[in-house]
């Protein structure tokens, strides 16, 4: 195609996705070259939305439209809106070039990310001024900033011609759950202690059971009802798991399966660690560094998808035998962990 501007800077965007997505960026560059540049800016996109949603010194006022106009952005080249730290910030001080590489991508790949970024955008603004209160807030809360990742990128996994299969949007939208959920259950201290202002989004409707505020469970002395909580939490995301499982059996393409298939078992690798572990609300529980590495590179079968789970729904099992047997929710995990083996 002529470049009427320049050609993208792809090894930018590359390196900008390198710094924002750790390991997970090594799969992305593995992906077929008919969907791998699509998926690298539909990522740097979503980042930068997210960049946006997070930075806590944007007054509401603000934050609220530009949630809301941010896929309108997605064609203007001058475009950028510098926030955020770090790696997100260098995403946003130079977002002009993900914009150039994105005008550069299929009309049709551009059609996905703008249909999904704006109605993410207004998901997230909408919930900007109110909290996730109920059990259903939250599944939307992560349906609008998760789920609808999956959906497009089961529209771009389609658009690329590399999957002919069924993917409904019930089980890609459980695909985005089980990391979200994962995600929000993890990082409990690192996002109460967030500066200025913590954002939560343990649903009240769960917490509320075991404590008056979430702030309790930073208490020692409150660590029983802290760690009930939290496989209360457990025992709801474990509920996605056999659609997610649903959804990895139906993929074609191995590269598209490892994509997927890759984050999903480093997400109930951590639930197996957080499970009844009070080090939840004192540090960031993490799955041992040699374990990632080796998931990494063994995940190329559904059966090695099963195996993966099988192991930690036994840890878990074995802790619901164990230390956690007293665990009203045990029981139930029990159940859930039955289907996924
Ligand atoms: C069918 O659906 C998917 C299939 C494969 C991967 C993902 C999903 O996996 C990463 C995996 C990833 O980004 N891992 C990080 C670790 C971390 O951030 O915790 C990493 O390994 O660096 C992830 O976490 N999110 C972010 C959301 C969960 C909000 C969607 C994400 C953001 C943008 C894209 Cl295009 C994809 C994903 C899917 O999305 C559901």
């Amino acid at each position: 195609k002529a470049q009427t501007r320049g050609s993208p800077d792809w090894d930018f965007c590359y390196s900008l996705l390198n710094a924002v997505s750790r390991s997970f960026s090594i799969v992305i560059q593995q992906l077929p070259p008919q969907l791998r540049d699509a998926v690298c800016i539909f990522y740097l996109v979503l980042r930068a939305l997210d960049t946006i949603e997070d930075d806590m010194t944007i007054p509401v006022d603000v934050k609220v439209p530009e949630l809301v106009k941010f896929h309108t952005r997605l064609r203007d080249r001058e475009w950028k809106y510098v926030c955020g730290e770090k790696d997100y910030r260098r995403l946003m001080l130079n977002y002009p070039l993900v914009t150039q590489a994105f005008l550069q991508l299929d009309s049709v790949h551009q059609e996905v990310i703008t249909d999904i970024a704006r109605r993410m955008g207004k998901g997230m603004a909408e919930f900007i001024e109110r909290d996730v209160e109920t059990v259903q807030d939250y599944d939307l809360y992560c349906h609008y900033v998760a789920g609808l990742t999956g959906l497009g990128l089961v529209h771009l996994f389609k658009a690329s011609r590399l999957e002919h299969g069924d993917l409904p949007d019930d089980l890609a939208n459980s695909m985005g759950l089980f990391l979200q959920k994962t995600n929000i259950i993890r990082d409990y201290l690192e996002d109460i202690n967030e500066e200025p202002a913590p954002r939560m989004f343990w649903p009240k409707e769960i917490w509320g059971k075991y404590g008056r505020v979430l702030e309790d469970f930073k208490d020692p002395a409150n660590s029983a009802a802290a760690v009930q909580c939290l496989n209360h939490l457990v025992l709801n995301v474990m509920r996605h798991a056999v659609r997610s499982l649903e959804f990895l059996s139906r993929l074609q393409d191995i590269q598209v399966f490892r994509f997927c298939a890759i984050p999903q078992v480093m997400a109930i690798g951590t639930l197996a660690e957080c499970f009844n572990n009070p080090q939840v609300f004192t540090g960031v529980v993490k799955m041992r560094r040699g374990e990632t590495a080796k998931y990494m590179v063994s995940i190329n079968s559904m059966r090695n998808v099963y195996l993966a789970f099988a192991h930690f729904a036994c840890i878990m099992i074995k802790k619901c035998n164990g230390p956690a047997q007293n665990d009203p929710h045990a029981t139930e995990l029990h159940v859930v962990l039955n289907e996924v083996l």
